[in-house]
């Protein structure tokens, strides 16, 4: 499959050649542009993974040239601006204007690809298949440990909120190690405990009334593949024990059955819950949880990694405008802001509901602020999505304390420890946030 070039706009031979020759070596396909116009015909013309393009050009602004290419093109391609030191501020109000990122001279090469990959899959196909998950910290380094954990783990546990990603981790680790082998994923928290014992490990025939045939569990289905144990920590205590028996044992008994037969399969589990807490109150086996927490994965909530938002909602538009068969719809920067300004209670599966709902009701190219969130008040129907600054700070820190809080257990002086500040600091704090008298 051939994906679409990087269009990059650089006037200055030397570093047009140097960057040149790194993304052919990088196996990423590179149109080079010397001005602004030539550039801009060529993005009328072609579709770009990509445009890297120099702030400074001989004939237009890089800045003219991104707000024509907004104008006249259908479909804005990730962009990246290359800036001198000085114009720092000016790269930042570039990006409210819904560039992707901005690198200053003089740079580290390695640094401009990560930045290429963190808005461009493509950018990564050609180096070692890094799968991308989002431009944020957390998830790169969860990304980057991913293809090594395709290769070696046989057993996994993935834990965070309801909708960040953890069934798509599971499947990228799934593909990258055995694309063609099966992969079968069972929620543990929707079946009875009967039901769930023989989805899990199969019955044989008359084991109990209505089993006319034999049939296989999951640990049979995944055989040679992968099997992804959605919601364990919601198991009921007794099959627990079983499925530690099986993992163990790597041998599974069908109920009403006397043969165990061998499964050879690499598990991974999910959980939104806190295994640690369940084990302590005795919900969940302490033995199954050393088992299946050789490796853990902890995906951080969406509101923890605003980096990934627009990434995420650029793929979402693009999805669904592949699916439907239309042109991507883009992001006002009205919509942008509200975007990385929610909180995602829902976190990934939140954004992309409302990206779709979003596609479905806006009538024209642009999506605005209307349709983007359920909550007016939140979507800023009032015209701006604005808050004062002051207010909008505040906002934060009190959401920050409180997390620091509830991770501590409400434990005043623990937080003030994670928090690095003093107690005293933090029931200052506390007050002027006006979360109760102080704790
Ligand atoms: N990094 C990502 N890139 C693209 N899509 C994502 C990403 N993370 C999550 N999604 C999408 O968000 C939705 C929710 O993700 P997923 O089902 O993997 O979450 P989950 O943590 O397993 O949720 P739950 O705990 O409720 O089962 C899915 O539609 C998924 O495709």
């Amino acid at each position: 499959m051939t994906h679409p070039p990087v269009c990059l706009v650089e006037d200055d031979a030397i570093m047009g050649e140097s960057l040149l020759d790194r993304f052919t070596l990088e196996g990423i396909k590179t149109h080079w542009f010397r001005t602004g116009r030539e550039a801009l015909a060529a993005l009328e013309r072609h579709d770009y993974a990509l445009v890297l393009s120099d702030i400074r050009l001989p004939d237009i602004e890089g800045e003219t040239l991104f707000r024509t290419a907004i104008e006249k093109l259908r479909a804005v391609p990730p962009w990246i601006f290359i800036t001198g030191y000085g114009s720092i501020d000016h790269a930042v109000s570039l990006l409210k204007l819904g560039a992707m990122d901005y690198i200053t001279k003089p740079f580290d090469l390695d640094e401009l690809l990560i930045k290429m990959r963190a808005v461009c899959r493509h950018c990564a196909a050609d180096n070692g298949d890094l799968p991308m998950l989002g431009p944020s910290p957390a998830m790169r380094r969860i990304a980057a440990t991913l293809p090594q954990l395709a290769r070696n783990a046989r057993t996994i546990l993935i834990t965070g909120e309801s909708g960040v990603g953890k069934e798509i981790i599971a499947q990228t680790i799934h593909d990258l190690a055995q694309p063609g082998a099966p992969l079968v994923a069972l929620n543990c928290a929707s079946l009875s405990e009967s039901l769930l014992e023989t989805e899990l490990f199969g019955h044989e025939r008359g084991a109990f009334t209505g089993a006319t045939r034999r049939r296989h569990g999951v640990f049979e289905q995944a055989d040679g593949g992968t099997l992804f144990l959605d919601e364990i920590g919601d198991m009921p205590l007794s099959m627990q024990a079983k499925l530690l028996r099986v993992i163990q044992d790597k041998r599974v008994t069908r109920v009403g059955g006397e043969v165990a037969v061998p499964v050879n399969v690499r598990l991974i589990c999910a959980t939104h819950r806190d295994l640690r807490a369940r084990v302590e109150s005795g919900a969940f086996r302490e033995d199954l949880y050393y088992r299946i927490n050789v490796i853990h994965l902890r995906v951080p909530p969406l509101r923890e990694r605003k980096e990934d938002v627009l990434w995420l909602a650029r793929q979402f538009l693009r999805d669904y405008a592949a699916e439907h068969g239309v042109e991507p719809k883009q992001l006002s920067p009205e919509a942008e802001r509200v975007l990385t300004s929610h909180r995602w209670p829902g976190n990934v599966r939140e954004l992309k509901h409302a990206i779709e709902r979003a596609c479905i009701l806006t009538p024209g190219p642009l999506i605005g602020v209307d349709f983007l969130l359920e909550d007016d008040a939140e979507a800023g129907s009032e015209g701006t999505a604005f808050e004062p600054l002051e207010a909008y700070l505040r906002h934060c820190e009190l959401s920050y304390i409180q997390q620091a809080l509830a991770h501590c257990d409400g434990q005043i002086a623990k937080t003030a420890g994670v928090l690095g500040i003093s107690r005293k600091t933090l029931w200052e704090k506390l007050k002027k946030l006006g979360v109760g008298q102080g704790p």
